[in-house]
């Protein structure tokens, strides 16, 4: 169980409260306004973000304390963070090993990891040197790797096209669900969300909502989010 326990965050100005649990292997979609504190909530769970008040725990263990490396996530965010001078190989191994020193089966998963998402015979070429999707697989073949257990997705490929776009979050759900993956997504895609979450939390002006099924929440919003919805999904 993911719990945030009353939770606070403040960021000179803006403040973000959570207070909920996700059980294992559930997905969750993120949505709310602009500015609203959707990537500050990410923020938290990852160690980005310090707290100034409250607890995260995962399965009974307390992360609060912990440097982001040190805590049993994976983070993806639009721009797939992938380093220019590095090999497709060498970003995918990042995730196992910052300074790369990788032993023999270390090798072997990363060349699993690129097969897993359709990039065999392509660990030597540049990001620069793949498409859009072939990056955002790259990104996800890192996160397949780390076989960490929460999965927190920061508009992770709302720069592709749609068809695109159902396709990556299609792929990175099967990975998902095979490992047993934790994931918080945010989007501004409400239809993200029906397709791809369960379960959604609702930020509105820094409060977070505990989890409520999708469709329900999305077809009866309370009044600050259908506000929102009301502009339609912003694609950006
Ligand atoms: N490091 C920071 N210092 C001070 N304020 C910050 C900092 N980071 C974010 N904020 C503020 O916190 C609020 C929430 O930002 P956040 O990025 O979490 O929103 P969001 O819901 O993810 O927005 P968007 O949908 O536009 O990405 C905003 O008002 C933002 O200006």
């Amino acid at each position: 169980m993911l719990q945030l326990e009353r939770a606070e965050s403040d960021l000179g100005g803006f403040r973000l409260r959570a207070d909920f649990s996700i059980e294992p292997g559930a997905r969750v979609a993120v949505i709310g306004p602009s500015g609203s504190g959707k990537s500050t909530l990410l923020g938290m769970i990852a160690g980005f973000v310090p707290l100034s008040a409250g607890r995260i725990l995962w399965r009974g263990a307390d992360l609060s304390q912990l440097a982001p490396g040190a805590r049993p996530v994976s983070i993806l965010f639009q721009d797939q963070n992938l380093f220019p001078h590095l090999s497709v190989g060498q970003n995918v191994g990042l995730g196992l090993r910052p300074d790369l020193r990788l032993n023999a089966g270390q090798k072997r998963a990363v060349t699993q990891a690129l097969h897993q998402v359709g990039l065999d015979g392509l660990a030597d070429r540049r990001p620069a040197q793949l498409s859009g999707g072939q990056q955002s697989r790259v990104a996800l073949a890192r996160v397949a790797l780390r076989e960490q257990p929460i999965l927190l997705l920061d508009e992770a490929f709302s720069a592709l096209g749609p068809a695109l776009k159902d396709e990556m979050l299609s792929l990175l759900m099967g990975i998902a669900d095979r490992s047993g993956l934790t994931v918080l997504m945010v989007t501004h895609d409400p239809q993200d969300a029906r397709a791809f979450a369960a379960q959604t939390v609702a930020v509105i002006d820094g409060q977070v909502s505990p989890p409520q099924a999708t469709a329900a929440l999305l077809d009866s919003p309370p009044p600050a989010l259908a506000e929102y919805l009301g502009a339609g999904p912003v694609r950006r």
